[in-house]
């Protein structure tokens, strides 16, 4: 497609989707604004953006496409400037923010001039931030939930889908009632979940040193969330406080029910507990990209002796494979592996098989 793009926030997720729409619409002129000005110098040399706008006004009103990709809280002020300007009147807008309802509350006075507004929520992210760490396959395989103001006509919806399809993710469009109760229970709640199992072991920890040791393993990995930028997570909870509050009321009456079968040691209730779960789970899809990033994990049982790990990065550097993280299991409970070594993507992670299969004995598991 041909026109003027202005991205109003160029951090992990503006950068990105910025990258995607100039790796597909070659004719297309990308301009950015941030307000972090070292950020957006940085997002020009990086060739996220053609060029930079010095304020919103300079670039919105030349615009096609107005992407916002700033925080929550910030996007709704700038809805707010968008609607006092001369926009072009078929200019579409749209945003990346995790919650929706207020955004596109927010977007009435968009709506009011006569303006499109289409609320966007690519699911999929990571703890990174800034310009530095846009890619732009970060949405490959991802959900993409569009949440449209009501009576926004389909082709504009088609449009600004045609206008984002370099990011190859898998567009849906919802009300944004139920987008933010979706990813209240998929994203956001889980988020605060990992967040209280971390200050459990912290509590421990200032009772008993040794539970950091022993956490070392799958207590990591399953509280990795935790790790995210908490000031995205403030705002998010603060946007999405009544479907949150909802939430939480469902997960106190249901630690209440556990707490009384483990009482009253029910040992079939306490078995169908973990039973029913286990089967929900195991039936998740496992291909497509959820909000909370994949692991791209490949465990590799290795014999422990010195020069083990140069021995495997050595055979993955020779096919040019990649490695995010690097670690050694401490403990052997779960899974007969002590090496984890994580990449980029799935390919990544199936090429390192091969190749570890090819040159060595040793078993590799995906979990
Ligand atoms: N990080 C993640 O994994 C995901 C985040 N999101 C959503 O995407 C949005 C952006 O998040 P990230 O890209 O991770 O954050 P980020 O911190 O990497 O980028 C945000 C950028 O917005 C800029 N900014 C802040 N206020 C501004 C303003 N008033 N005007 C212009 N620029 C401004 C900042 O300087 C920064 O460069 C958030 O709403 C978040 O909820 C959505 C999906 C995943
Ligand atoms: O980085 C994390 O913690 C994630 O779970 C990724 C993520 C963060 C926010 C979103 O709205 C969608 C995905």
């Amino acid at each position: 497609m041909k026109g003027n793009v202005f991205v109003i926030g160029l951090g992990l997720i503006g950068g990105s989707v910025s990258l995607a729409i100039r790796n597909t619409h070659h004719e297309t002129i990308i301009t950015g604004y941030d307000v972090d000005s070292k950020n957006l110098r940085l997002a020009k040399v990086l060739g996220l953006i053609d060029n930079e706008a010095e304020t919103i006004k300079e670039g919105a009103e030349a615009a096609d496409l107005i992407i916002i990709g700033t925080p929550v809280v910030q996007a709704e002020s700038i809805i707010s400037e968008l609607s006092q300007l001369e926009l072009k009147q078929d200019v579409l807008i749209t945003d990346v923010g995790s919650t929706k309802k207020g955004i596109t509350s927010m977007a009435g006075c968009l709506v009011e001039k006569g303006y499109t507004f289409i609320g966007g929520h690519p699911m999929a992210g990571s703890h990174k931030s800034g310009a530095i760490a846009a890619k732009p396959h970060l949405f490959e395989n991802a959900f993409y939930l569009l949440t449209p103001y009501a009576g926004t006509q389909t082709d504009k919806v088609e449009t600004l889908k045609n206008w984002l399809r370099g990011t190859k993710a898998n567009f849906l469009v919802v009300t944004p009632e139920l987008h933010d109760h979706l990813t209240g229970v998929i994203s956001h709640f889980p988020h605060i979940i990992a967040s209280g199992l971390v200050h459990q072991a912290r509590n421990c920890h200032s009772e008993d040193q040794l539970v950091t040791r022993l956490a070392a393993g799958g207590f990591r990995d399953i509280t990795r969330i935790a790790s995210s930028s908490p000031e995205m997570w403030r705002d998010i909870l603060l946007h999405n406080k009544d479907v949150i509050l909802e939430l939480m009321k469902e997960w106190i009456a249901e630690m209440e029910r556990v707490k009384h079968i483990v009482q009253e040691e029910d040992a079939d209730e306490i078995f169908a507990y973990f039973d029913i779960a286990k089967r929900f789970r195991d039936e998740l899809p496992v291909r497509s990209q959820g909000a909370i990033p994949a692991f791209y994990d490949l465990y590799i049982d290795v014999p422990d002796y010195p020069g083990v790990i140069s021995e495997i990065t050595g055979y993955l550097a020779q096919v040019n494979i990649s490695i995010t993280n690097i670690r050694i299991l401490e403990t052997r409970e779960e899974i007969y592996a002590a090496l984890v070594v994580s990449f980029q993507t799935e390919g990544d992670r199936k090429l390192a098989m091969e190749c570890i299969r090819k040159h060595t004995d040793y078993e590799t598991f995906l979990t």
